[in-house]
């Protein structure tokens, strides 16, 4: 489950929680006036790096004096304006902590050049992405790091008319914009494309930005009849356990210019776009009256714009306004309202939290958590190609290898197997059935009957020691009687190695079956009636006799020589070949058309195993052979052998 951390929290302090303000700068664009009707007239002075005026000139008395975080002049750079402001915000990025920048201003006073800029004059996106590129790879090869990979992933959108338009995908019109319960806002559906190479960015913005809505207006001739919010996602995730993620946004906006439409001569469907433009803004100035007076409500859901802004403005970003001015004499009132506005913004405090959840990344090659053996390493993971789908959707298909559990209190060993039942529901298709993206209901009941089997399990555990135990008396009991028999040794040894050292066998019943049979199967009748017995071995010898009168032949005659030691095959050799071969069709069979329950019937399977085969089957097809049990989870190869030879010995005793 995601949860936010404070970040007195992130850093183990115990003092009050921080708070971030929003910080603002200007930037003045130079003059392109070409008209100059009354000359070069400049309303707006730079006064120093922080502060300028901005004159009237019908009435320079009204001479206003303002103070910012930065003031950009009108020779200012775009190198300066990034490295000065937005910079030293990208790496809260990687330490999961959200972080917008904003460019707010009249139509025409630079805010697509300062976002955006142009091939020879890169704005502060491509800035960004490149920067935010190169911290993730520098930090995924430190030593510190090596635990984590970083993941960047874009969307981009235009909020057109109170429409949020996908930009990477324009069929994708008006999507809603939701809020999680942990206050994150959403934007199910929108595409997300990942990005591991600056190229990949550069392809995919060149492309969205083509539908974006521009159109000439009297002030601009290519001004932006939208907003526009490029959303950068950097995700951290660690690669051993408890699989922390880090998720930080970064909100790049590029606002609509606040048009005076007399001034702008739009008309038609300019004309709604400016009042759509317009009323938005008016919203957002709302919004920060509302966070500067401490309102109870905040009209964050009045516009589309102000509900995606939630969280740059009182909410949990890092939040860089750059307010864009002109300064032609004819701006001076948009100007003086751009500049009111972005002097009440600086007064609003954020409270910047990091986004961590743990999650569980399945990746083919993820090793048990249990031997805190590290999963893919980052490089691998950035070599992973590019991908297209729609992360912003909690119900998104593309999250299915993505999913929020609590797995740090879970058992390694529970976390393997979810993992590895996920990947065969997942490989298989199987929709709406994988395990970790079940509702949260039905994974706890099944976590539940998993910690049930696991009691279970034990018991059984237990239950066979306690067997064992006795089978190794009962062995060494017919140890003892064995040796009053005096001229048997060949044979017994022939027959009774099973029973011994590494290929004793531990379940009572089965020793019980072989010692009673085994031993006389190599005797002919004849040779032991002669001989003197007495007491509780006469008894044992009539037994076997009786047996072997019934005609059991279940031991073909062995001619070997007694050697004292047999390999782990031997005891097949003493089982006739029809009832080893028919045993183990037998076995075959059961294996692939049992049900659970007849399959608990086997040996060596409880009801874990048994549905382990169900599964397996259904993924597989039948088995081939017995030893393609090995394949199953669980089944080592010198189980299965046991499997089999418990088996085999079951149905020839029996
Ligand atoms: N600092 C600058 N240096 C050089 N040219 C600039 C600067 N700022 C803006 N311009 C130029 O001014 C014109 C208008 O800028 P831009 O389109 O960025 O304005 P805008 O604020 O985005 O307008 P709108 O709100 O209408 O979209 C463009 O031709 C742009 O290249």
């Amino acid at each position: 489950m995601a949860k936010r951390v404070s970040l007195m929290d992130y850093h183990g302090g115990n003092k009050k929680a921080s708070t971030a303000r929003v910080r603002v700068a200007v930037r003045l664009r130079p003059y392109m006036d070409k008209e100059e009707v009354n000359g070069k007239r400049l309303c707006v002075r730079g006064l120093d790096s922080q502060s300028l005026e901005i004159v009237n000139w019908r009435n320079q008395l009204e001479t206003m004096h303002y103070q910012f975080d930065a003031f950009y002049g009108n020779d200012s750079t775009q190198r300066e304006v990034y490295t000065g402001s937005v910079y030293p915000i990208l790496s809260k990025l990687l330490i999961g902590q959200n972080a917008s920048v904003f460019a707010y201003g009249p139509t025409g006073a630079g805010k697509t050049h300062t976002m955006q800029g142009s091939p020879g004059q890169p704005g502060i996106i491509p800035r960004a992405v490149r920067d935010l590129l190169q911290m993730a790879r520098a930090a995924s090869s430190t030593a510190d790091d090596e635990t984590w990979t970083y993941s960047i992933t874009m969307s981009y959108v235009e909020i057109y008319q109170e429409k949020v338009m996908d930009l990477l995908e324009p069929k994708n019109k008006d999507l809603p914009i939701r809020e999680d319960k942990d206050h994150n806002i959403l934007i199910p559906g929108l595409t997300q494309k990942t990005i591991n190479t600056f190229a990949d960015f550069d392809e995919h913005f060149m492309l969205a930005s083509q539908n974006r809505t521009v159109a000439s207006t009297k002030l601009n001739d290519r001004s932006s009849r939208s907003h526009a919010v490029l959303l950068i996602k950097v995700q951290k995730n660690q690669q051993v356990v408890p699989y922390r993620q880090l998720t930080g946004k970064l909100y790049l906006i590029d606002l609509a210019g606040s048009e005076d439409n007399r001034r702008t001569g739009n008309q038609g469907i300019r004309l709604k776009e400016s009042g759509a433009i317009n009323s938005s803004l008016f919203t957002l100035s709302k919004v920060v009256d509302a966070l500067n007076q401490g309102l109870p409500r905040i009209p964050y859901r009045d516009s589309k714009l102000t509900r995606l802004l939630q969280d740059s403005l009182g909410g949990s970003a890092h939040s860089v306004m750059i307010t864009n001015i002109a300064p032609e004499e004819k701006y001076y009132f948009d100007t003086l309202t751009a500049l009111n506005f972005a002097a009440k913004s600086k007064q609003i405090i954020n409270k910047p939290f990091c986004q961590e959840s743990t999650q569980v990344t399945v990746q083919p090659t993820m090793k048990r958590p249990r031997d805190d053996v590290e999963a893919p390493t980052a490089s691998r993971q950035r070599k992973k190609s590019k991908t297209e789908d729609n992360e912003e959707s909690p119900n998104s298909s593309a999250n299915a290898t993505q999913y929020k559990l609590n797995l740090a209190s879970l058992d390694p060993a529970v976390v393997e197997r979810l993992l590895k039942l996920d990947k065969i529901l997942t490989e298989k298709s199987i929709k709406d059935a994988q395990l970790l993206s079940t509702p949260k209901r039905e994974r706890m009941a099944l976590l539940k009957k998993w910690e049930e089997s696991q009691v279970e399990i034990e018991r059984l555990k237990e239950r066979q020691k306690e067997l064992e135990q006795k089978a190794m008396v009962a062995e060494s009991r017919l140890e003892k009687s064995d040796n009053s028999l005096s001229d048997c040794s060949v044979n017994e040894s022939t027959f009774r190695a099973p029973l011994r050292g590494r290929n004793r066998i531990t379940s009572t019943a089965k020793a019980k079956k072989i010692v009673r049979v085994l031993p006389l199967q190599g005797e002919h009748p004849g040779d032991m009636a002669g001989r003197q017995q007495s007491g509780p071995d006469l008894d044992h010898n009539r037994q076997q006799n009786a047996i072997l009168e019934e005609g059991l032949p279940v031991i073909e005659k062995k001619k070997s020589k007694c050697t004292g030691s047999e390999n782990e095959l031997g005891w097949e050799v003493n089982i006739r070949t029809d009832l080893l071969q028919t045993s183990r069709e037998k076995i075959l069979n059961l294996l692939n058309a049992g049900s659970v329950k007849e399959l608990k019937s086997l040996q060596k399977i409880g009801d874990k195993k048994a549905k382990l085969i169900v599964g397996w089957r259904e993924v597989n097809g039948p088995f081939k052979s017995v030893e393609d049990l090995s394949s199953l989870d669980g089944m080592s190869v010198k189980l299965v052998s046991s499997f089999i030879k418990a088996n085999i010995m079951t149905m020839v005793a029996s």
